[in-house]
């Protein structure tokens, strides 16, 4: 598969929310495109959608909500004529989700071995003893300390920050071609931001993954992102190469997100996006 190839094609997708008494558009005629080995940025203000249309991609809308148009092709196989069981396999196998609060995604009373092993004796065709040490190897390229010993412990006795790093080394060990991190760094301190940033670009570089990467933080976005969508109120507004759309924003509204964020203090990547911005 080459650099460029289309990995993740969205074309006029909308998902409708239908409740006993009304129908509510969530998502309007959205489009967009990650390659292989490509970050693609998806930013907006909270419920703009950008959850809601990564969620279209895996096949995890809430109840009462799907996609009512469009089309959505993962390596030019369409998704939305698949069943439920054929959506459920490829979740973990082909696509892998990084989520924002890392610890509702682990069962409390499963050790980090467990979930890993699990994980790829579902999506994989490694014995158990091949799974093991393909889990500690993965844990080790995240940099996590002593995988051994990590495999053992729960997940309750890990911060944030490694069970971020735990979830993308399960994307690595399952060999994912599409990685959708929702605010893979909000509810992290700087240094482990900063890790996972690392992780998250070490891995499209190493395997070729194409990453969405949803996120509130225009430094994620400077730092990370090769493309970038904008949402606002369910629409993509616009859809640029990161540059231009920092050097030459089109659209009233990135204009307006590029500069209330520029006057925002703090966040992981704040030199980043002053290296870029200013
Ligand atoms: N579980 C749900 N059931 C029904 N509607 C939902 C659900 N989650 C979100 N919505 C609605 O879908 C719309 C889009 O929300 P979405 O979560 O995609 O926004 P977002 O851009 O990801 O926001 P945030 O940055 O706050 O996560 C909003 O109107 C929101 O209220």
């Amino acid at each position: 598969m080459k650099r460029n190839q289309t990995v993740l094609s969205m074309t006029n997708i909308s998902v409708d929310l239908e409740t006993a008494t009304r129908k509510t558009r969530l998502v309007n005629k959205v489009s967009l495109n990650v390659n292989r080995g490509e970050v693609l940025g998806i930013i907006g203000e909270s419920g703009s959608g950008k959850t809601m249309t990564c969620m279209a991609a895996m096949g995890l809308l809430p109840r009462g909500a799907r996609v009512t148009e469009g089309s959505i092709l993962l390596d030019g196989e369409e998704l939305t004529s698949l069943s439920v069981e054929e959506r459920r396999k490829l979740r973990g196998s082909r696509i892998s989700m990084i989520m924002q609060n890392p610890m509702t995604c682990f069962n409390p009373v499963r050790t980090i071995g467990s979930h890993f092993l699990e994980t790829l004796g579902v999506h994989t065709n490694l014995t158990a003893k091949e799974a093991r040490e393909r889990a500690i190897h993965d844990l080790g390229q995240v940099n996590l300390p002593r995988p051994q010993e990590l495999m053992r412990q729960y997940p309750f006795e890990l911060s944030g920050g490694m069970l971020q790093r735990i979830m993308i080394a399960i994307a690595l060990a399952t060999n994912a071609e599409l990685i959708i991190a929702d605010e893979p760094t909000t509810a992290l301190d700087t240094g482990n931001q900063k890790h996972i940033l690392r992780e998250l670009n070490r891995i499209r570089e190493m395997t070729g993954a194409a990453i969405i990467v949803i996120t509130h933080d225009l430094g994620v976005i400077a730092e990370l992102a090769d493309q970038v969508t904008v949402m606002y109120r369910g629409e993509s507004v616009e859809n640029a190469p990161v540059k231009q759309l920092f050097d030459a924003p089109a659209h009233a509204y990135t204009r307006l997100l590029l500069q209330s964020r520029l006057s925002m203090p703090n966040s992981a990547s704040d030199e980043v996006r002053r290296g870029l911005i200013v």
